[in-house]
């Protein structure tokens, strides 16, 4: 098979059995599971271990933000998981994401986290960033790149803007909802279509299929959309 679903299934849940029985549920319409700090912190490196023994890609998303020192041995003691992508914050700054890069595996593709798809511009404006979203993602988008990241994760709205200014960047979008999905916490939200036609390298989407009532039909229906 040559096609991969450009589709992460972020497995949200502290329950490994549960987020096993989603990931054998969807792995034909997906390309990838994505686990994240509800899962880390509960099923730690074994759990991880666990989840890629099933044979997908696993897209850690750990979101690191720390001093350089410290991020760059925390990404050491992950390396040997073997991610296929994993998460650091971009604002944690410059020397924060090179340290990161340099302590992961050859394969492994380190993207920075922009601007939460969670904030819309009160919330960026309330923890006193400068400017709006499409400012802050640009800005670090070029500071993920100086800094030699592979890409960065930010909202379908911003990714053309981003992909501009890097075009053989890796891109994440998250807050990806179909046309009739619920948004929830998510407020910068496109549908899966919209996003990689602006530019996604992978979509991130996590309970429109995992709170489904059935798991795989609804990949099955968004990846028809794609
Ligand atoms: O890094 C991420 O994956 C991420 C960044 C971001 O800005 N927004 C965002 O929602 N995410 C993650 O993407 C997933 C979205 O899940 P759903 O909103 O359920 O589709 C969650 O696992 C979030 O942790």
């Amino acid at each position: 098979m040559t096609h991969r679903s450009p589709i992460f299934v972020a497995l949200d849940t502290p329950e490994i059995e549960h987020a096993k029985a989603i990931a054998a549920k969807v792995r034909h319409h997906v390309g990838g599971i994505k686990l994240g700090l509800e899962f880390f912190a509960a099923n730690g490196r074994p759990g991880v271990r666990e989840m890629a023994a099933l044979g997908l890609p696993i897209f850690l998303d750990l979101k690191l933000h720390d001093i350089p020192n410290t991020v760059g041995k925390a990404m050491h003691s992950l390396a040997t998981l073997e991610p296929a992508i994993v998460t650091v914050h971009a604002s944690g700054g410059r020397a924060m994401m090179e340290d990161a890069k340099a302590a992961a595996p050859l394969g492994t593709k380190v993207v920075g986290v922009t601007m939460l798809t969670s904030l819309d511009e009160s919330d960026i404006d309330a923890v006193g960033f400068r400017g709006n979203a499409h400012d802050q993602v640009t800005r670090l988008t070029e500071l993920a790149r100086e800094a030699g990241l592979d890409g960065v994760v930010c909202s379908g709205a911003e990714v053309k803007a981003a992909k501009k200014l890097w075009p053989g960047g890796f891109f994440v979008v998250p807050g990806v909802r179909p046309a009739d999905g619920v948004v929830g916490d998510q407020k910068r939200v496109v549908t899966p279509r919209q996003a990689l036609d602006h530019g996604a390298s992978v979509l991130v989407i996590g309970r429109p299929i995992t709170k489904a009532e059935d798991p795989d039909i609804a990949a099955r229906a968004i990846e028809a959309t794609l």
